[in-house]
């Protein structure tokens, strides 16, 4: 907040004004949202949080609304104690306890009457964040409720978008305040900006294949396949980046498990793919995208191919076995990132938490780190994209970026969804977008594709969904451009 305040009143703006301009946006969504909300319930806390909800209160009153007050700070005499309130006198109850400055559990007289407004049926309208989410990383400081709507200001913070957190916020909207970029880059403090992945991350970098007028435009992906037994993974990822936008796909295959891949794939191509052949396979230049892991089996061949992959200067994935096989050399993996010349990161991990605990378990073990935390430490140290999975999957940049995802189901939880994952991160990386906005987009499709098919979803399901998310994806592009 204080490096807020100084960047606004640096560029003229005082804190005075944003807080008037924060209880203006609060009381305006209220009026617009809630038209028969005409006796509210004000729970004014004792910062900045308290100061808008004191401003929003003005606001709702010019409106003829009644607007009583509840807190814990003697700021007014009109403020009433926390205890003397009752919920079901009210048509709406405004929480404007804690907000960034939450610094300890919620707990007391605060946790009752927060909890008396959930047991009152009305609706609850939260100021910034509900009163009890840490806005740093989501977590629950001791108690906090679930609201219907939550008005935050310049952007969204970690703990609106990551869990537990997001499931406490409800309708999340971000008012403008009247603060300039510069000024915003800093108002998340004391938080490191965080972007929700929403479309406006990379919609500019999403350019459809209108434009490719040959195949190759669209890249060449390839996905390594395991042994006979555990091929079905990679053709998985293979369909999922053939579905995802690349122009050709082609799985690389060891000779005993030629004749069930042929089986089985028809637009998708083939080729052997011993120890020895990958060299000679690289000299291809157009293949320009990777995926390893996917049953591909754990130990050393995986290790010594995804080396080659990233010395030839390929972007690759690296997933499931990929992932697991650099458990006890996790800083070769990363020096051979390091070494690469391309200016965008050239790798990208995909680990659920239990495949990152195997590479980082320091950063995994460390209670004091967010779940963005530890993608962003994992990413600078790997001078890899990190793609932590997840309900709500973070996807972090060596530069610092960092996402975080809530397209999806929980139906996505099921066998076999992440090697789609990988095969469509492959097919954006394989269409030359950049890395960070290439992770964002695949993981936001991926979410949108469970969406699309509902219930009952099973990872094969998956690639048969995507042609409707491109399409919403045009859709969007050209609202965009309009
Ligand atoms: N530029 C912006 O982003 C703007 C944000 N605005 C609003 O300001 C709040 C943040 O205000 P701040 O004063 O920093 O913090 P809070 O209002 O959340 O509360 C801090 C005070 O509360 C005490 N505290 C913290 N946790 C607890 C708790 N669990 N129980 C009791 N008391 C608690 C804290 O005490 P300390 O001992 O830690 O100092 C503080 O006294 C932001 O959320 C927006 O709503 C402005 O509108 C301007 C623009
Ligand atoms: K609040």
């Amino acid at each position: 907040m204080q490096r807020a305040d100084q960047n606004a009143l640096r560029e003229g703006i005082s804190l005075r004004s944003l807080v008037d301009e924060a209880g203006r946006a609060v009381a305006a969504e209220i009026s617009s949202r809630f038209p028969n909300a005409k006796r509210v319930a004000v729970l004014v806390g004792p910062g900045n949080n308290g100061r808008d909800a004191l401003v929003a209160a003005r606001y709702l009153r010019e409106e003829k609304r009644s607007a009583d007050l509840f807190g814990t700070a003697n700021r007014h005499d009109e403020i009433a104690p926390l205890q003397v309130f009752h919920g079901g006198k009210y048509d709406l109850v405004l929480d404007g306890l804690w907000g960034a400055g939450l610094s300890r559990d919620v707990e007391g007289d605060a946790e009752d009457v927060l909890r008396k407004a959930e047991d009152s049926g009305r609706p609850i309208v939260s100021i910034d964040i509900p009163s009890g989410v840490d806005g740093g990383n989501g977590q629950i400081r001791g108690y906090a409720p679930k609201v219907d709507l939550t008005v935050t200001f310049v952007r969204r913070k970690p703990g609106h978008c990551l869990l537990p957190g997001r499931d406490h916020c409800g309708t999340i909207v971000v008012a403008p305040i009247g603060l300039s970029e510069t000024a915003m880059k800093e108002a998340a403090e004391p938080f490191e900006p965080v972007f929700a992945n929403e479309p406006s991350l990379w919609l500019h970098h999403a350019a459809t294949p209108l434009t490719a007028h040959h195949k190759y435009d669209r890249g060449h992906a390839v996905v390594f396949s395991g042994g006979m037994s555990r091929t079905g993974a990679a053709r998985l990822a293979a369909l999922s980046a053939l579905r995802g936008g690349a122009g050709l796909v082609t799985v690389f295959s060891p000779a005993s498990a030629l004749l069930v891949n042929a089986q089985h794939l028809t637009g998708i191509m083939l080729k052997r793919c011993e120890d020895g052949d990958l060299d000679v396979l690289l000299e291809d230049k157009r293949l320009n995208a990777f995926v390893l892991g996917p049953g591909f089996g754990i130990g050393d061949r995986a290790k010594a191919m995804a080396l080659t992959v990233l010395k030839a200067g390929r972007r690759l994935v690296l997933d499931a076995d990929g992932l697991t096989s650099f458990r006890d050399h996790a800083s070769r993996l990363f020096e051979a990132a390091r070494q690469c010349s391309d200016s965008e990161p050239q790798l990208v991990l995909t680990p659920h938490d239990g495949e990152f605990a195997r590479l980082f378990p320091d950063l995994a073990g460390d209670l004091r780190l967010s779940k963005v935390d530890r993608a962003r430490h994992a990413s600078r140290r790997s001078n890899a994209i990190v793609v932590l999975k997840g309900a709500d999957t973070v996807i972090a940049a060596p530069d610092g970026r960092a996402a975080i995802n809530a397209t999806g189901t929980p139906w996505l939880a099921t066998a076999g969804t992440g090697d789609v994952l990988a095969g469509l991160v492959a097919a954006q990386l394989a269409q030359k977008r950049p890395s960070f906005e290439a992770a964002c987009l695949a993981v936001w499709m991926h979410g949108k594709a469970a969406e699309h098919f509902g219930p009952g979803l099973i990872s094969e399901d998956l690639p048969h969904c995507l042609p409707a998310v491109h399409r919403e994806i045009v859709s969007l592009a050209m609202d965009n451009a309009h």
